[in-house]
């Protein structure tokens, strides 16, 4: 396999030395379709509820007919349970909400 479809470790991406990049952290990222605004914000106040009750919180972005979400664990710098357990509730609600997420 020639070297340009091989993944590097987190080890070579370091030792290249690179100037201006840094590895970013590994997330989970989804995204969901709504009607419009209206419906987008209620969605995301629910999803910003579970987010307060389990002290675990998502990254939104916010749109006219769609939510993007992306989750990791910012104290460690990667994927935990947490991020798995809020990714499940949000799916939850989403379906909950009618909010169809994208590639389904
Ligand atoms: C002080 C507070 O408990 C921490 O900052 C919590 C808040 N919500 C959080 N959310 C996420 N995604 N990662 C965290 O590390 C995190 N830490």
């Amino acid at each position: 396999m020639s070297e340009n479809t091989t993944a590097l470790t987190p080890a070579e991406v370091a030792a290249a030395g690179l100037a201006d990049f840094t590895p970013s952290t590994p997330v989970l990222v989804a995204r969901y379709r709504t009607d419009d605004f209206a419906s987008t914000l209620a969605l995301v106040e629910r999803i910003g509820a579970a987010a307060e009750e389990a002290n675990h919180h998502p990254d939104l972005t916010l749109g006219y007919g769609s939510v993007g979400v992306t989750l990791t664990s910012h104290d460690v710098g990667g994927i935990t349970e947490r991020d798995l357990a809020m990714a499940r509730r949000i799916s939850e609600l989403a379906a909950e909400a009618g909010a169809v997420a994208a590639g389904d």
